[in-house]
């Protein structure tokens, strides 16, 4: 693959003014699919069970089938919709989508088109300085997913090229819920964090209400970029491109970043852009050519004939507005000063992805300084180290325990690294890991009395200066007890009793 021409970001946001547009799919965790009885189990199971067994006459469009709706799915799509700040439609219709591939038995898509569920929504998202960023939202509809083909032998990844092709229709009819955003101006040159932000803010919402796994690398979340550039100073819009299904919050922004870049050059090389579906490539950072698009892509929509409109009762969207759960930003803003930190400290905690867990440890008894500290500090530093999550090594309960160990004196904070290794070892709790490897600090007065005894014995050069009022000189003893000690003495409470013992 050639790789493409890139213009430097900044030039070209001079020239350029960045125009954006999402539109990110929803895997809902429903229990069943979108229109069938055929299991839509969570992740682990879905990606275990063997292809083409998860599947109804429905999702194949077996004939003499007829597609009923799940009502979860449409409780959920509606408590988005509203968590988006949509309306919600009195009446709502499905249409399909008609066209021919495989990864659909039945030749169309059941979907949504000029009659959504919701519409004409926004959302606040923030960026990492704190700015706040409004999202204009068009839409967000119900639909169905499609299977899944896999290309084999001939040119991967193209069905012309290839031998052959698998299908796998254990995906088609998962219910999705497509969120699609109005045209987005003035990001500028925070587009590509524009871009992130707003995934990880609609990854935040579906996880609050509970409605989606929400994991991008899994596949529960799916964003379609389209990016365009106009001149500066220019009203007609550019030609946008599509990059599809970029599967971490990461990729979006660099995506979004690679794609202005891409594009500025060929505008300022006199060419034009090709409206088109571009992949993206996590490995080389770049996106490639997918399939030209038009917007006159003619899908023959029409009204869905074997299912009723969608006609949610006034009562229900009312109990769903109620049951909303505090949005991200508000979330956020609360636990912030609840917690009394300073911009960088919530930053720190945020961008870690450890709000939860800080939360967690806060409620489980420790105060929000030292659950800050353990989750941005040891934990995140191991976690980099296993290449793991942070949450995925720890729960918060233990480390409210380990703070908890070293706030009694049981611990130093030393010591409590130590114990924080063996619960992530898996030795237990930190009550466990300290009696497993006898980790306690020394808080016998008389264990320590017999050690410093004998260092100021070793030493009477040092004891000698002690007596002299040259108190500094402790630090030797204090060095020589606390090794005696395997580290597991307190320092301070060493030292009062090494001025003690020498002034005898
Ligand atoms: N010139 C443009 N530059 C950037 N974004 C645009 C531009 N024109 C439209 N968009 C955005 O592109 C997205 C188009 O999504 P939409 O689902 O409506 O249509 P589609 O991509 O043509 O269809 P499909 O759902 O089949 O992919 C919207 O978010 C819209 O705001
Ligand atoms: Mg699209
Ligand atoms: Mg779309």
């Amino acid at each position: 693959m050639a790789t493409a021409k890139l213009m430097d970001f900044d030039k070209a946001l001079e020239l350029f003014e960045p125009v954006l547009g999402f539109e990110v799919h929803v895997e809902l965790n429903t229990n069943t699919k979108m229109f069938s009885d055929a299991p839509n189990p969570a992740n682990e199971a879905f990606h275990s069970a063997a292809p083409n067994t998860l599947i109804a006459p429905v999702d194949l469009g077996l004939p003499g089938s007829l597609p009923v709706v799940n009502e979860t799915a449409i409780r959920s799509s509606i408590s988005l919709g509203l968590a988006l700040g949509c309306s919600i439609a009195e009446s709502s219709r499905f249409a399909r989508k008609n066209y021919f591939y495989p990864d659909l038995g039945k030749n169309y898509q059941i979907s949504q088109y000029d009659e959504p569920i919701a519409f004409e929504g926004s959302v606040e998202v923030e960026l990492e300085d704190g700015t706040l960023v409004t999202i204009p939202i068009e839409r967000a509809h119900m639909e169905e997913d499609a299977g899944k083909l896999t290309h084999m032998g001939g040119a991967t990844g193209r069905i012309q090229g290839a031998e052959y092709s698998l299908v796998d229709y254990n995906r088609a009819g998962v219910p999705l819920v497509e969120i699609v955003t109005k045209v987005i101006f003035g990001a500028e040159h925070r587009a590509p964090e524009v871009a992130k932000a707003y995934v990880s803010t609609i990854r935040d919402i579906v996880r609050s209400l509970g409605i989606s796994e929400a994991r991008l690398e899994r596949g529960n979340l799916r964003c379609d970029a389209n990016v365009s550039l106009r001149p500066r100073g220019a009203e007609k819009l550019g030609t946008r491109t599509e990059t599809k299904n970029v599967n971490s919050m990461r990729s979006v922004e660099r995506a979004v970043r690679y794609e202005i870049q891409r594009q500025a050059q060929i505008l300022a090389d006199g060419g034009t852009i090709t409206q088109e579906t571009r992949h993206w490539h996590e490995d080389t950072g770049t996106t490639s050519p997918g399939r030209p698009k038009s917007d006159a892509d003619d899908y023959r929509y029409f009204p869905e004939p074997d299912l009723l409109p969608v006609e949610p009762a006034h009562e229900l969207i009312e109990e769903l507005r109620a049951a909303l759960p505090e949005q991200p930003v508000a979330r956020r803003r609360r636990l912030k000063a609840d917690w009394g930190f300073t911009d960088l400290e919530f930053q720190d905690v945020r961008n870690g992805g450890l709000i939860d867990e800080v939360e967690a440890t806060i409620a489980a008894g420790a105060t929000p300084a030292t659950a800050r500290k353990w989750w941005t500090g040891e934990i995140s530093r191991l976690a980099n180290t296993q290449e793991k999550d942070a949450a995925a090594l720890i729960s918060p309960q233990n480390v409210a325990a380990l703070q908890l160990l070293v706030d009694a004196g049981t611990l130093t904070d030393k010591l409590a690294r130590q114990v924080l290794e063996g619960v992530i070892a898996g030795e237990g709790t930190p009550q466990e890991v300290v009696d497993a490897r006898g980790l306690a600090v020394v808080s016998d007065d008389g264990a320590l009395i017999a050690a410093i005894d004998e260092a100021l014995a070793a030493q009477p050069d040092v004891l000698a200066k002690i007596q002299d009022g040259k108190v500094q000189a402790a630090g030797a003893v204090i060095g020589a007890v606390m090794k005696a000690m395997k580290g597991q003495a307190d320092a301070a409470r060493v030292r009062e009793l090494v001025l003690e013992r020498a002034a005898q």
